[in-house]
């Protein structure tokens, strides 16, 4: 059976002003897998990221070209509603950042904002995500106090589950585990592997170990240029660039 392309990325450039951040970048991100995007620091790999959901909108100074299209759609086209795109794309940052509000507010605050009023439905929602986003034994007592008094990892989980309760389609993590403990970040690797089945995921890693455990495909970034991707084993045991070995084998980086 065909794998389906969920995110197609062609011809992708990216300029910071003059500052030539990613270069004829074409990466297929198939559907129900987890690719990873690995690279030594500064090499593009949150550039890139931030391009899946036109998080660089927000930065003044940046030229986009080429095309990214979700299931066949241009997200760069002059009519995409960018609001609407990322529900579809959401995204996990590096550091948990809770709203400091409490944990049920956390979670029921997209569905409101979408409209959602109806207190029956917003608990529904409410304790689905939670319960997705492997959190819900841990804060069912504690739904109406403060999420900033959860720990990271639980933070992280919570920001997982926020993300979740607007249905997202695709879940763009950003080095989601780089500010936990070793438990936490096996946690949160655990829950990714559940993810998948109903989500597309793509993450930025720094930890080589990490993407290989957890991811299917993998793309290894350099300089702004993407060098090569493939399946994650193809990846660390037959690269087919010397780059991507000296990398994974350590020798740079
Ligand atoms: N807002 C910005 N303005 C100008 N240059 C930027 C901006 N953000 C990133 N860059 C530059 O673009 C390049 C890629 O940065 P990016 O953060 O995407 O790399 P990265 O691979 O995610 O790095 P790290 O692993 O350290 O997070 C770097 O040279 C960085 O200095």
């Amino acid at each position: 059976m065909e794998e389906h392309v969920k995110i197609a990325v062609k011809d992708l450039n990216l300029y910071y002003k003059d500052f030539h951040a990613l270069k004829d970048i074409n990466l297929d991100i198939k559907a129900n897998k987890i690719t990873a995007l690995i690279g030594p620091s500064g090499c593009g790999k949150s550039t890139f990221l931030r391009t899946l959901n036109r998080m660089n909108d927000l930065i003044e100074g940046v030229r986009i070209e080429g095309t990214v299209l979700l299931d066949g759609r241009d997200i760069y086209a002059p009519d995409v509603d960018v609001v609407y795109l990322r529900k579809r794309v959401g995204m996990v940052f590096q550091r948990p950042n809770p709203f400091p509000m409490s944990v049920y507010d956390n979670v029921a605050y997209g569905p409101r904002v979408h409209g959602i009023k109806n207190k029956r439905l917003l608990d529904e929602i409410v304790e689905r995500s939670l319960r997705n986003a492997a959190l819900w034994d841990e804060v069912q007592d504690r739904l109406f106090k403060s999420a900033l008094g959860l720990s990271g990892g639980q933070q992280q989980r919570l920001c997982i589950a926020r993300l979740l309760a607007v249905e997202p389609e695709v879940l763009l993590m950003d080095e989601p585990s780089s500010a936990l403990d070793p438990i936490s970040t096996l946690k949160i690797e655990e829950l990714i592997q559940v993810l998948k089945k109903d989500y597309t995921i793509v993450i930025v890693t720094h930890n080589m170990q990490q993407a290989a455990r957890v991811s299917d495909i993998t793309a290894y970034f350099l300089n702004g240029e993407l060098v090569e991707w493939g399946t994650t084993d193809e990846i660390f045991t037959r690269p087919k660039d010397q780059r991507t070995e000296d990398y994974i084998t350590g020798r740079f980086g």
